[in-house]
């Protein structure tokens, strides 16, 4: 099959520490009852689209895995190819990692708090090693092809997760495959960016709502065809209100 290719984005349901509103980053935290729910409605939307994912990319979090799990499942194609890989994973926190968002609101001010949530280059102060959410010494990590990060900003995502777009996920849309990718609010924001050429400034106003497939059609250089449509736009732009809302409740 030639192009246009179909490249399904869906971030992860609505985790734990969604609900509680805390930093998450690379913490391996699960997803909520709603989000759960919102994986299998995920995958009914897919379904009820006629859109017949062939192959998953996921990050090495258990919240995208147990998304991609679920919608597929509902879609009948639990079996279909799986590759994961740490550069698909969320933004690295930092420090915030764990913290209450809107103490931290509270205790920084809106526009500290808005620099580390949304700012293109400006990351939080790194965790330390030996804190209770570092990554340092996950087992899952070993071996990665880099230094496990202490923080990141949306600037050092887009520079882990690009090289693996173009050297294995484009590869498969080459081959005419459609790609579901399930990922993380900041490490989709990064992909969206660069397929949708949004400046370094206008990307602090995109967020992206949990468990909503975002569907886009890409030409022979994976440039998008128009806009990417989600499958249910209402719910997505009141998801990413919601997103962009969090701290302030
Ligand atoms: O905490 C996080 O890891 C992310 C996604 O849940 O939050 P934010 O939207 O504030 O970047």
């Amino acid at each position: 099959m030639s192009e246009p290719y179909t490249l399904v984005l869906l971030r992860h349901g609505n985790s734990d520490w969604n609900q509680k509103n805390l930093f998450t980053g690379w913490v391996d935290v699960r997803l909520s009852d709603q989000g759960v729910e919102e994986a299998k409605r995920a995958g009914e939307l897919l379904a009820d689209a006629g859109i017949e994912a062939d192959v998953l990319y996921t990050s090495v979090l258990t919240r995208a895995i147990q998304t991609a799990n679920l919608a597929l499942d509902v879609a009948d194609r639990a079996w279909i190819p799986v590759k994961r890989s740490w550069r698909l994973n969320e933004r690295h926190y930092g420090a915030l990692q764990g913290k209450d968002k809107a103490q931290t609101l509270a205790e920084y001010g809106q526009e500290q708090f808005m620099t580390w949530r949304r700012s293109f280059d400006v990351p939080p102060p790194p965790i330390d090693p030996g804190d209770e959410y570092s990554q340092a010494h996950d087992p899952r990590y070993v071996g990665i092809d880099g230094p496990v990060p202490d923080t990141e900003c949306l600037k050092d995502v887009i520079d882990r997760m690009l090289p693996y777009w173009e050297s294995d996920i484009t590869v498969d849309l080459a081959a005419g495959r459609t790609v579901l990718v399930t990922a993380h609010g900041n490490s989709l924001r990064a992909l969206v960016k660069h397929l949708d050429g949004i400046s370094d400034e206008e990307i602090s106003e995109l967020n992206i709502p949990t468990g909503i497939p975002l569907v886009y059609k890409l030409d022979a250089d994976f440039r998008p065809l128009g806009p990417g449509e989600y499958l249910d736009p209402a719910a997505a732009a009141a998801g990413a209100a919601a997103v962009a809302a969090q701290g302030k409740k």
